[in-house]
């Protein structure tokens, strides 16, 4: 199986363009092999770059625990890449189809090939299914969650997949790998959910580190830079441009007079290759 390894701010997947790659059926387990930074390709997961009937190509990503989400900001830059320099649809705007509907992207392109993406991300969705008990009400949709023996105050949104905001004083590793991992499982979120950390700056400028379902700590997550941003506004922090750090790079995040996130970053190929699969 032919692949490329390709990062967005250091959240990096193997990618397999199944416009001509046949995959094996048990895709979660494929994910979680050629995920393994030991014995396999190693990345924070696995993306699927599909013909679709709707849109310009489909992208299907897979946590490197072999789950299967719903969305990927920083990977739906990188198929737009993938799909554009590798001359599926050579058009500096594309619609891509993905488990949160299909989303427009503008390409900036430099020597022919793409550096960096602006996606509309879509609205954010302040009652979903997904986060069940906490979104009962009208927006801000903040709540108190008892984690352990401590409460803190959250709040969630969904990008079409879910996510859990903390706004903390400092982040440190004690949030990322002692709290994120029990915000990810907890009750309250039956499907799990991504945990950002975030610090904040100024009104247009935060860090983040986030802890995603599936994955661990990665070093950027798109949606959760889209939800964190949202989060600032909706509890009176920022205002709705923000730069965002994150451990991989910076993303440029607007929330739109019209409810529509737009996220901005950089997506980059690192090399091809081809996997045999575990021998
Ligand atoms: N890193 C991604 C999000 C990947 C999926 C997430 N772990 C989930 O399970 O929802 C991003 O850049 O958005």
């Amino acid at each position: 199986m032919k692949f490329t390894k390709m990062q967005g701010a250091g959240n990096d997947y193997v990618y397999v363009n199944c416009f001509k790659e046949i995959l094996p059926q048990d895709i979660p387990n494929l994910a979680k092999q050629v995920s393994d930074r030991h014995k396999g390709i190693g990345s924070d997961g696995l993306i699927l770059i599909c013909p679709s009937e709707k849109a310009d190509a489909q992208m299907r990503m897979f946590n490197a625990d072999g789950s299967e989400s719903e969305m990927c900001g920083n990977g739906i830059r990188c198929v737009a890449k993938y799909v554009y320099d590798h001359g599926i649809v050579q058009s500096q705007t594309l619609k891509i189809e993905t488990g949160a509907g299909i989303l427009s992207l503008d390409l900036d392109i430099i020597d022919q090939r793409v550096s960096q993406v602006r996606v509309n991300m879509g609205r954010p969705i302040l009652n979903s299914s997904e986060i069940p008990t906490l979104l009962t009400g009208d927006p801000p949709v903040n709540a108190d969650l008892q984690v352990g023996d401590q409460t803190i105050q959250v709040t969630c949104v969904s990008m079409g997949n879910p996510h859990c905001v903390s706004f903390v004083d400092e982040i440190t590793d004690y949030w990322v790998h002692e709290i994120g991992p029990q915000v990810e499982v907890h009750p309250m979120f039956p499907k799990r959910i991504n945990a950002e950390f975030i610090e904040i700056i100024s009104q247009n400028e935060m860090i983040m580190r986030v802890w995603e379902r599936g994955s661990g700590e990665t070093q950027a997550c798109g949606t959760g830079a889209c939800a964190s941003a949202v989060a600032g506004v909706l509890t009176g922090r920022t205002e709705r441009n923000v730069l965002i750090h994150l451990p991989g790079g910076d993303l440029r995040l607007e929330w739109s007079e019209s409810d529509e996130v737009f996220m901005t970053g950089p997506a980059v190929e690192v090399y091809e290759g081809v996997w045999t699969g575990p021998q």
